[in-house]
């Protein structure tokens, strides 16, 4: 018999444990997947895919109702109307597809799917509390993948239909006249995309001192002037949504970041809190095995992905994804928990974070890979290396002047005496699909001055980037 009934067991059946169960199954492990919820966790029901479906159709009302733009294409269109619950719909069928394709997936594969409440109870023993009620199940290795949720800072109350999350935004069970968008990361930049393209007046509301503060900084400023001053959008930054009571009218108390004093008060039909996710490590019994969670809740996990606890790695316990903070990316904790499965094979394998690029979905597009300018910089300074940056225009590409999409730049950061690329960030149309050339470039560790041999496809925008190797200046 046995000694174990698993090779592998996966708490939490997000995209990170999906990506790893698949994995898992190459290497021939015997594996079981949790999950209490819903297959394909936030990403498939409550984030990347709905989303992008909301983006995709608000994309379009914007660029039909851009009529001077249409025309500038010798192109003109009637009334352009559309209906929100339709669209919606178009969401939620998507988001049904997908999570029925992650689940026959590992149905074909012979993973046992188990619904329900994962907890470890022991070394190599996991707990599920089904509809059923308990059952235990051992495996050689556990690896944890409980995600995320969304944060709700103290003062903000919701009522989901007023004063909502992304959860609860997703299924755009309207469109409110004004809105109000607390925190301008990515969902905040993204809901600020479909809202606007649908109608809404938006007011954004940021506590740090500049809007998008993760962005590079050029990329923000152009973001601003792009994304937000030419539409309905009032911003705030500097500024805490210190209270939101939900109702008709939602309250909101704006307060100065740093004093903390109320500086005004807003009434509004709604408001979107999207301010940033928190791990979702509580009851998944990590005390029972001696791991505490870091400050903020994350699971501490090594290089290789191993939990660790005193700052020893836990024998066959493995965490990946949202919960590990390391990048809130559905590509992040798929290749985490690919990673990890290399570990536990005995094949040593580590994550490079700084060739996973990430993307917002406005229009246009946001992305990047690798550092920020000034992160570089600061890189460069403490390592001793020469760092340059060159930006490119598509204003000056061919293909974004015929499409009428000449707003957008790219950049990309090197070293100057090595070409190695230290990062890329670029907005313009398509920016998500062009970062992956300089992803892949950072991941190879291709330097610039060999990039700048690669023939791209004309006209393309991928000569955007194109135009920015063949002008890095390596002097080594
Ligand atoms: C609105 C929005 C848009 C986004 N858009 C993008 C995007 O365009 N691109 C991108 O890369 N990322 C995007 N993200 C981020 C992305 O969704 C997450 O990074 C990704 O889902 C993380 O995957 P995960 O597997 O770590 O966790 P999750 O997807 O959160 O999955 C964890 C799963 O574990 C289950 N679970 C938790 N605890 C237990 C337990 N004890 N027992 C059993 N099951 C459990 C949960 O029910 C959940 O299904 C977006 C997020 C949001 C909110
Ligand atoms: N396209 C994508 O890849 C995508 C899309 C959506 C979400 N995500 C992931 O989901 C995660 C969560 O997204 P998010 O946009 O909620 O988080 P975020 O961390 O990107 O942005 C949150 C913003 O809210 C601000 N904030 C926090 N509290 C505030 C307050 N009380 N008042 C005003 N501003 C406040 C923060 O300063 C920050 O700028 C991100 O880490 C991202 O990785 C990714």
């Amino acid at each position: 018999m046995a000694e174990f009934d698993y090779d592998l067991i996966i708490v939490g059946a997000g995209v990170g444990g999906h990506g790893a169960a698949l994995h898992a199954v190459k290497q021939g492990l015997k594996t079981a997947i949790i999950e209490a919820k819903d297959m394909g966790g936030t990403c498939v029901n409550r984030g990347c895919v709905p989303s992008k479906a909301l983006l995709a159709a608000s994309g379009r009302v914007r660029e039909l109702q851009d009529t001077n733009h249409l025309q500038s294409l010798g192109v003109n269109v009637g009334n352009v109307s559309f209906d929100h619950s339709a669209i919606a719909q178009h969401a939620q069928s998507l988001v049904e597809k997908i999570r029925g394709d992650m689940s026959n997936s590992l149905n074909r594969l012979k993973v046992d799917t188990i619904n329900g409440w994962g907890k470890v109870v022991a070394p190599q023993k996991v707990s599920v509390l089904t509809e059923e009620g308990e059952k235990t199940i051992t495996g050689r290795d556990i690896m944890l993948s409980p995600g995320s949720t969304p944060f709700v800072p103290p003062g903000i109350q919701l009522d989901g239909k007023t004063v909502y999350t992304s959860d609860d935004a997703l299924k755009l069970s309207w469109i409110p006249d004004w809105i109000a968008i607390i925190g301008s990361g990515y969902i905040g930049l993204e809901f600020s995309d479909i809202y606007s393209a649908l109608g809404s007046e938006i007011t954004m509301i940021e506590a740090l001192d500049k809007l998008m503060p993760g962005f590079d900084r050029d990329i923000a400023k152009i973001a601003e002037r792009v994304l937000i001053k030419p539409r309905d959008i009032e911003t705030y930054s500097g500024v805490l949504a210190k209270s939101v009571k939900p109702g008709s009218p939602v309250v909101i108390e704006l307060a100065d970041a740093k004093t903390k004093e109320i500086t005004e008060v807003l009434e509004v039909d709604a408001a979107l809190v999207a301010t940033g996710r928190v791990p979702a490590t509580k009851n998944i019994g990590l005390e029972t095995i001696g791991v505490e969670t870091d400050r903020r809740g994350y699971i501490p996990v090594n290089d290789n992905l191993q939990v660790v606890s005193n700052g020893e790695p836990v024998p066959n316990l493995w965490a990946i994804g949202d919960a590990t903070g390391k990048m809130m990316l559905a590509h992040a904790a798929s290749a985490q928990g690919i990673s990890a499965v290399e570990n536990i094979c005995g094949n040593h394998h580590q994550v490079n974070y700084r060739a996973i690029p990430a993307a917002a979905f406005t229009h246009p597009e946001i992305s990047y890979v690798g550092l920020t300018e000034d992160a570089a910089k600061e890189l460069g300074k403490e390592e001793g290396f020469p760092v340059k940056s060159v930006r490119t225009y598509f204003k000056a590409n061919s293909k974004a002047l015929a499409e009428g999409e000449e707003d957008g730049v790219a950049k990309i950061i090197y070293r100057q005496d090595t070409g190695e690329l230290l990062g890329a960030h670029i907005i313009g149309m398509h920016a998500s699909d062009l970062i992956q050339e300089a992803a892949n470039a950072i991941a190879s560790g291709e330097p610039v001055q060999n990039l700048a041999f690669n023939v791209h496809t004309h006209p393309t925008l991928s000569e955007v980037l194109d135009e920015a190797f063949k002008r890095a200046e390596v002097k080594s």
